[in-house]
């Protein structure tokens, strides 16, 4: 293993969690000081000039994957640089980094890859897990983990699933303000039932199928452990796993983790669902849902909603019973003859009296939902007669067609407006633009887990939390339903404007830091005695944030010689 051990004497490695040394804006004492006076052109340029040449640049792409690998070589060269301009445009920028852009990243990363930006480790690695942590040249705060077996709605991708990692983790910087060194992308390369993938010559992952789940879980016991030897206080986000159920029952209670996909994407949900069922004019306890796709998220959220019902008076048999869910096998019931996977068992019907399941369609005229849920990964499932069913049904149906990126999504903004008269209260997992219906301008809701799972890392992280409880999990959702100004309330929407994430992450930490602190799971204590007003601006102080480093920079260039005359022996 020696081999893998950074070289004695060697500088640590720079990955692209930094940057800034050939910064335009720095001053010459700055250069000088660095070494890199010379290196670049001699303008000093302000921050809205570079960001300028970036946007021009990123204008003269015209694919969104050349986007993509334009932004990448960024953060690449320039965190700092590309964190602002992330910042300043991040409804324009999230969907090339993330979904849906990050979907076609990932399902040809073994094409386009160039540089490291994360952390890989194999099945032949097991037993030595520990000492390759000790590889990557940073303190982590915080890491995002896959097996790749299930990115998006597209299947096992293997070690191409990196993407997913790094897009989450530049939003938990972008979005809650995590900084960039102190995160870790990590990609778990198991083996992938991804033939075509594993015979791809330029295919980067080990060419074996999938090991076993039993294997898994060794190798994730040994990894987790290693996790907390290396970093105590780390908190773990499991994310885009095929089954992800047996983890989250195994380290919930042992180790500071969540997974987005079952509780983040609950949490999103609810928070929204909320304000949809508060718009609908129907109380909580008339409404019924169809829910498309019984897997991770479609049960995590359902399981969540049941617990809003719960807190809105309704009984937890009364609450389970306001769901069917339809699976590739058709309606989801206790009596079909197949053995339902565990997490099914829960919303399985035993009220469907022996009749078969026929259609999408026809349980809707049989159930007459107010909600429709999409988390199938079959693109367009929702067409125009499912919808226009809908609309007849209800004055405002909550139709979510949750699932990524944008080409899985049960149906697009446009096509759910159209049939439904414009009716419709909508959030979809991929964003869509708005359009003019009527006269006015409709937006739709994304709903999409970006909204609390940067919150929730940071309150685990900021409350120095042992775990992460349900309560914290509810408690993410409960904030992000309140955090909608008084404009986005008037104009009926369901999520705030993602051009406002820092304001919610702030509000969403804190909800997440308070449940913590009922739970008796934090051990900042010193927070308890703050009020929310003073927990705010503390949770705002220790955000990272990117517009604050050139100062940084040139400060300590300052301290370390600049101002003692040591700069001009880089001359
Ligand atoms: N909006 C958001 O924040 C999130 C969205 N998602 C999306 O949700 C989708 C599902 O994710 P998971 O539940 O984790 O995947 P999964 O693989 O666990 O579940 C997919 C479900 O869809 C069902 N299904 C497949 N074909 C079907 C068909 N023809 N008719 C009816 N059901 C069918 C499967 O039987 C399964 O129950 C993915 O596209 C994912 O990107 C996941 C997490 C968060
Ligand atoms: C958004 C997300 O986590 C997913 O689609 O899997
Ligand atoms: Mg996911």
């Amino acid at each position: 293993m020696a081999s893998l051990q950074t070289r004695p004497g060697m500088p640590p490695r720079q990955l692209s969690t930094t940057g800034g040394d050939y910064d335009m804006a720095n001053p010459s004492e700055v250069r000088k000081y660095l070494g890199t006076y010379g290196l670049t052109p001699p303008a000093i340029e302000e921050y809205e000039v570079q960001a300028q040449r970036c946007l021009r640049l990123l204008a003269m792409k015209t694919a969104p994957i050349e986007k993509f690998q334009y932004l990448v070589h960024l953060r690449a060269t320039n965190v700092h640089l590309f964190y602002r301009l992330l910042s300043d445009n991040i409804k324009e920028l999230t969907p090339l980094i993330y979904t849906p852009t990050v979907g076609e990243a990932c399902i040809r990363w073994h094409e386009i890859w160039t540089q490291p930006e994360g952390m890989y480790l194999s099945w032949s690695d097991r037993g030595n897990l520990r000492k390759i942590l000790d590889n990557w040249p940073h303190e982590v705060e915080m890491t995002v983990l896959t097996d790749g077996s299930r990115i998006l709605g597209l299947g096992d991708l293997g070690v191409n699933g990196m993407g997913i990692p790094v897009g989450k983790l530049a939003l938990y910087t972008a979005c809650a303000g995590i900084r960039p060194e102190c995160t870790l992308p990590l990609t778990l390369d198991l083996g992938t039932s991804n033939k075509t993938l594993r015979e791809d010559p330029l295919y980067m992952g080990s060419r074996m199928p999938k090991v076993t789940a039993e294997e898994e879980r060794e190798f994730l016991d040994e990894l987790m452990a290693a996790f907390v030897d290396k970093w105590p206080s780390i908190v773990i986000q499991f994310e885009d796993f095929k089954n992800p159920f047996p983890a989250l029952e195994r380290y919930k209670d042992k180790y500071c983790m969540f997974n987005d996909d079952v509780q983040g994407t609950g949490a999103v949900i609810v928070g929204g669902f909320i304000n949809a069922v508060k718009a609908s004019g129907i109380p909580a306890k008339d409404h019924r849902a169809i829910f498309l796709g019984a897997g991770s998220a479609g049960v995590g959220v359902a399981k969540q909603i049941v617990e809003y019902f719960i807190k809105e008076g309704v009984s937890e048999d009364e609450a389970r019973r306001k769901f069917w869910f339809i699976d590739s096998n058709g309606l989801v019931t206790l009596d079909r003859g197949d053995k339902l996977a565990e997490h099914k068992v829960y919303f399985a019907r035993d009220d469907n009296n022996g009749r078969q399941y026929q259609s999408l369609s026809r349980l809707i005229d049989f159930i007459r939902p107010t909600i429709l849920m999409g988390l199938s990964t079959i693109g367009g499932a929702f067409n125009k007669d499912i919808l226009q069913q809908m609309a007849k049904l209800n004055d405002r149906p909550i139709i979510f067609p949750l699932s990524n990126p944008s080409s899985k999504s049960e149906c697009t903004f446009e096509e759910a407006v159209l049939n439904t008269d414009g009716r419709c209260l909508f959030a979809s997992g991929s964003p869509f633009p708005s359009l003019e219906h009527n006269g006015r301008l409709l937006t739709p809701g994304q709903g999409n887990n970006m909204y609390v799972f940067p919150g929730i890392g940071l309150g685990a992280i900021i409350g120095k939390t042992v775990n992460i409880t349900q309560d914290m999990i509810y408690a993410s959702a409960e904030s992000l339903s309140t955090s909608l100004n008084k404009k986005e309330v008037a104009d009926g929407w369901l999520y705030p404007d993602i051009r406002r994430i820092r304001e919610v992450s702030v509000i969403v930490t804190r909800g997440v830091i308070r449940a913590a602190q009922k739970n008796g799971v934090d051990r900042a204590v010193e927070l308890r005695a703050m009020n929310d007003e003073q927990l705010d601006a503390y949770i705002k102080e220790r955000m990272y944030n990117p517009f604050n480093e050139r100062d940084t920079n040139i400060a300590s260039a300052g301290t370390n010689g600049i101002t003692n005359g040591l700069s001009d022996a880089h001359l």
